[in-house]
């Protein structure tokens, strides 16, 4: 593969906060030590620890968390050798005072997340980030759902507030590898600072995604072990480690010892195996943010519905992140209108 651009590749893993949403947010101190410990042992590069929903998440709307996320920082910072620490900010979900916390913590890189047309309300945490000295990146989430103009405008209203880098999201893991290329193709010919993909497996081509991004460019990329990311996960880090070093790209991380957290470590943890199911597959072939998996299939149960139908029909309403109640409205609807045929 021929790079189009010569920086480092800089690898996320996102297993301990996307994972968090497939863990119900109920990770344990002892866990998030053990795999970070084993993750900074491999070499990689930044371990993302927060709420699934960023930083400030643990709410009834998106979850409770079973430990206070800033306990699993402060443990997560400890385990670190050379990795840094990082955190995910939703301005409206997470504030001003969690990013202080999490910086004075040990936290050295925030992402700064919004939905794909608000980045607008990024500015002050953007703002506060870079004065607190943290590798400061933006993440425009699910990125499908606007036009490449719009995406390129919003990723320039990122790097106007202060952004270093900002990330093609692909929340609903709904993107096809030619959308990716059109879109890090844009960001990189329209912004002077690095480009980043993050994305979900629901149809099957997150790494084909990851590699087209990088060929386009990107140099920050998301995986997550053993897709260990909410719907069927994230782009798989040892998978995409092993092709990287099949096709001669040395990012640095030790492919043996990934694989070995994947095998020996992350797989014990999981509750349920990471596969692409008919929920997972639903959520990309819809467009539905991958964090609602859960919560729809929880509302399936209580309804008596099929969670595909939930997904579908919130696809339909393009409901996006931070409007998870709607899961509930949809279900209680669908439910209501069945009623009525039967
Ligand atoms: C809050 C979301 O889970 C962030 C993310 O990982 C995504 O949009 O994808
Ligand atoms: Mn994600």
């Amino acid at each position: 593969m021929k790079r189009k651009s010569d920086k480092p590749i800089k690898v996320t893993e996102v297993c301990l906060r996307d994972g968090s949403h497939v863990m119900a947010h109920q990770y344990t101190e002892e866990q998030v030590r053990k795999v970070t410990r084993a993750l900074d042992d491999a070499g990689m590069h930044y371990i993302e620890v927060s709420h699934g929903d960023g930083l400030g998440g643990s709410t009834l709307q998106y979850g409770r968390s079973l430990i206070d996320e800033m306990k699993l920082i402060e443990a997560a910072v400890e385990e670190c050798k050379q990795a840094t620490v990082a955190v995910l900010l939703l301005p409206g979900i997470g504030t001003v005072h969690d990013l202080k916390q999490a910086r004075q913590l040990g936290a050295g890189l925030v992402r700064v997340a919004t939905h794909v047309t608000e980045a607008d309300v990024s500015a002050q945490h953007i703002s506060v980030a870079r004065e607190l000295g943290m590798e400061t990146l933006g993440f425009l989430m699910m990125a499908h759902m606007a036009p490449v103009e719009k995406l390129v405008e919003q990723a320039k209203l990122m790097e106007s507030y202060g952004a270093q880098a900002v990330y093609v999201t692909d929340s609903a893991g709904a993107l096809l590898p030619d959308q990716v290329r059109e879109r890090i193709s844009a960001l990189r010919n329209s912004l002077d600072i690095e480009v980043g993909f993050h994305g979900h497996n629901n149809l099957s081509v997150a790494v084909a995604n990851t590699l087209v991004a990088i060929e386009e460019g990107a140099t920050r990329i998301d995986g997550s072990i053993r897709c260990l990311g909410a719907g069927a996960g994230n782009t798989q880090t040892e998978v995409l480690l092993a092709v990287l070093d099949r096709m001669g790209i040395d990012v640095g991380i030790d492919l043996y010892k990934t694989m070995d957290v994947a095998e020996n470590i992350v797989g014990p943890m999981l509750p349920r195996p990471q596969e692409i199911n008919k929920g997972s597959l639903v959520l990309g072939y819809a467009g539905v943010y991958s964090s609602f998996l859960l919560h729809a299939e929880r509302a399936s149960e209580r309804f008596g519905l099929d969670p595909r139908d939930i997904l579908i029909e919130l696809g339909k309403r393009n409901v996006v992140g931070g409007q998870e109640d709607m899961i509930l409205d949809v279900a209680a609807e669908l439910a209501r209108a069945q009623k009525v045929e039967a």
